[in-house]
């Protein structure tokens, strides 16, 4: 298995910086993710809400039976009102129509029968209130737990999709919009299910129930209630229109503002030596301005909309009353208990009404959200998995380079051209250069961290419009203009040498299954990641299985003998054993946030240690001892004789010492290879590598075999 780690390679920062400027997401925005997107991305959440039907129907169901225990105590005081203490008249007209209570008022004087109907009214409105009592609870409690259970399905496909993507996806965003993603916007998602569906159902209910009853009790009185409905529809769309872009930006800008938070935070040191604060705070406070200010526009505009939502209730507030009242004055068809009902299901009103604009917002930044979080599932990696891939358990290590050309990006610069090589089974390559020729790209193609350039018939390429692009088309047996199917291109491409590719055992690495064929190829690189957690731990996670056992085990005594023999016989090879046991815990020492807490040799060992668990048939060593002294290099180096011995094995050094002994070194500049030979032929030949071991070692290129072990930094 690779070593897990990201960057995966170091990079030339100046010409990274131009490429990721140039054709990229600098910001974090995550525009092009959008892009992916067809239809509305609302509408890609009902699969996740479908495996939870049974509760989500029932946190439906009981709001709606919230909302109308919720109303029916007005019905109860109406009628208390019109039955019982004023004895105004003829009842509620629904409640007359349920038959609950009598729809002629008591006599003053038949007090007795006067008290038991208030009594009577008393406990069927505590049996409201507890019937409000237990739906408020089944309702909050299925919508909240069913919310969290959507929440964690999403958050761990995206996470799932997102850690497959390839890696010019992790180049060309930023890891904080990418956190962004993965927290807040999954958690917006979650908070639509938990509040915003609840509450749509409850405006409905109350809208209908009470729209209804006033219809029913008074049409033309509820007409004139109700007809603000439809201004405040339209207010509502207006206000989406209006706050949608400005949603964009605030979202730019908070992923802009935690990108430059987080480079600033994991760059304390660099900061901190170069006193750079006022700087860094000048950048902070200039994306926390822009943030402040998108966000003051999107306030106003918000307040606004829901200061002239108060002045609609306002007006249904005024016009109740007095043509309410005109009605209960002039004996028209409403009571007294009726008119203070209106009064209190307009109170029922006015929730929902101003919580229209706010469920319009969240629903459009909800929305938004889903546009991230739905753009990065319908992504596709750049690098696929044939549907007839290749995924063996060992490869013999034969690796073929035919006329290879890449660049990073469809409009890239060309980084390799024409790079041809042919490498034996169990041959140790060497590798050097100036610095950005192409060493480290070109050794990126093996384990398919990218793909070469496509050749003219070749069809792997998704960088420039997806598999099927240069066919021009295919009818519908899958058959393009000349009769031929996919299989047939691939077929072609796979023995046709004119085309661009990298071989392993014959087979262009673009037939294999991508993970089957990282698992045997192992990269240590000269910055390798270690994850937070123990030495052990760093080292086990070379084999599946190992990392596994010790992230099972409860502590250190739990690990099984087997597993940690192997975990410490790898440190020995990689000369990480003695550094480890000299520290106070040992292999328990945790080596903090990306292993700050270790030397950069002795980050390399640990990383050399994790590849020899892993026991690959292909090895690739990008720099992966240059941190180390020549004592310690001289350790690992015996041991890694041992381990490249029967195995193909590629090792990019400046300092060449390293790569003296290699059975051929390839000599790199701008993209090419300019000389290929055993260290002593190119000393002989006088050419580049003649030269640089001779600023190295400070000795004519005589074929002298000089000391180059203590000169580091043989670059440009
Ligand atoms: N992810 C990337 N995106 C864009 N350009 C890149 C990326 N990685 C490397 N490059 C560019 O590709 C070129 C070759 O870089 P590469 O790392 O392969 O060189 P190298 O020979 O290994 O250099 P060094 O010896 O310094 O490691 C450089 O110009 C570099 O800036």
């Amino acid at each position: 298995m690779v070593s897990a780690s990201r960057p995966l390679f170091h990079a030339n920062p100046e010409s990274r910086l131009d490429c990721v400027m140039a054709d990229s997401d600098p910001h974090g925005s995550f525009e092009d993710i959008r892009d992916e997107l067809e239809g509305n991305p609302m509408a890609k959440l009902v699969p996740y809400a479908l495996p939870y039907w049974v509760p989500l129907s029932i946190g439906f169901v009981s709001t709606m039976i919230n909302r109308a225990a919720r109303l029916f105590p007005a019905l109860m005081l109406a009628a208390a009102i019109d039955l019982v203490i004023t004895q105004s008249g003829g009842v509620d007209q629904l409640l007359a129509a349920t038959g609950l209570v009598p729809t002629e008022p008591v006599p003053a004087e038949r007090t007795g029968e006067r008290l038991s109907l208030l009594y009577y009214l008393g406990t069927l409105t505590v049996a409201a209130y507890v019937v409000q009592s237990i739906t408020h609870y089944l309702s909050r409690y299925f919508f909240q737990t069913t919310a969290q259970r959507i929440q964690h399905d999403l958050r761990l496909d995206t996470y799932d999709h997102m850690q497959r993507l390839s890696l010019s996806f992790f180049n060309d965003h930023q890891t904080g919009g990418m956190m962004a993603i993965l927290n807040s916007d999954v958690n917006r998602l979650e908070d639509f299910f938990n509040t915003e569906l609840r509450q749509i159902t409850e405006a409905v209910m109350i809208f209908g129930l009470v729209g209804g009853y006033m219809l029913y009790t008074e049409p033309w009185l509820g007409a004139l209630v109700l007809l603000p409905v439809p201004l405040i529809a339209l207010a509502t769309a207006k206000f989406i229109i209006w706050i949608e872009p400005k949603y964009k930006r605030i979202r730019e800008h908070v992923a802009q503002l935690n990108t430059r938070l987080s480079n600033n935070l994991s760059g304390a040191a660099i900061v901190k030596s170069f006193d750079r604060y006022d700087v860094e705070r000048g950048r902070v406070a200039e994306q926390s301005r822009g943030y402040r200010d998108e966000k003051i526009g999107a306030i106003t505009v918000r307040k606004a909309f829901f200061a002239s939502l108060r002045l609609l209730v306002g007006a249904m507030f005024v016009s109740i009353l007095v043509a309410g009242g005109y009605s209960v004055v002039t004996a028209g068809g409403l009571t007294a208990g009726t008119f203070v009902v209106y009064f209190m299901y307009l109170r029922e009103l006015d929730g929902p009404m101003t919580r229209i604009g706010k469920t319009a917002n969240n629903y459009q930044k909800a929305k938004s959200s889903a546009e991230r979080v739905f753009g990065i599932l319908a992504t596709e990696a750049a690098v696929q998995s044939p549907p007839d891939a290749e995924a063996p358990d060992a490869v013999e290590g034969t690796v073929t380079f035919e006329d290879v050309e890449f660049s990073y990006g469809a409009d890239g610069e060309q980084i390799l051209e024409g790079v041809d090589l042919e490498v034996e089974s169990g041959e140790t390559v060497g590798f050097a250069g100036t610095s950005g020729s192409g060493k480290s790209t070109l050794l990126k193609l093996l384990p398919r961290f990218y793909d070469v350039d496509a050749g003219a018939d070749a069809h792997h390429t998704r960088a420039d419009g997806g598999i099927d692009a240069e066919y021009g088309g295919e009818d519908a047996d899958g058959r393009d203009a000349s009769g031929r199917t996919d299989r047939d291109h691939d077929r072609e491409r796979r023995t046709n040498p004119a085309n661009p590719a990298v071989r392993i055992d014959g087979v262009d690495v673009r037939d294999y299954d991508p993970q089957a064929l990282r698992d045997r190829i192992g990269v240590v690189e000269q910055d390798p990641y270690m994850f937070s957690g123990t030495i052990r731990e760093n080292i086990a996670y070379g084999d599946g299985e190992a990392f596994r056992t010790v992230l099972e085990a409860e502590d250190e005594s739990d690990v099984p003998d087997d597993v940690d023999d192997r975990i410490r016989e790898a440190a020995v090879a990689a000369g990480a054993h003695r550094f480890v046991e000299e520290l106070p815990n040992g292999y328990d020492t945790m080596v903090g946030e990306r292993g700050v807490k270790l030397s950069g040799g002795q980050r390399q060992r640990v990383s050399i240690a994790r590849t020899i668990l892993n026991d690959p048939d292909l090895i690739v060593l990008d720099e992966a001892t240059s941190d180390v002294d020549t004592e310690t290099e001289e350790v690992i180096q015996r041991n890694l004789d041992e381990l490249t011995a029967d195995r193909t094995a590629f090792i990019i050094a400046h300092r060449l010492s390293t790569i003296q002994d290699a059975d051929r070194i390839v000599v790199m500049d701008d993209g090419e290879v300019i000389e290929t030979g055993s260290h002593e032929d190119l000393v002989d030949d006088g050419g580049t590598y003649a030269d640089l071991w001779d600023s190295q070692t400070g000795t004519e290129a005589d074929g002298d075999d000089g000391d180059a072990s203590q000169s580091i930094g043989a670059d440009d």
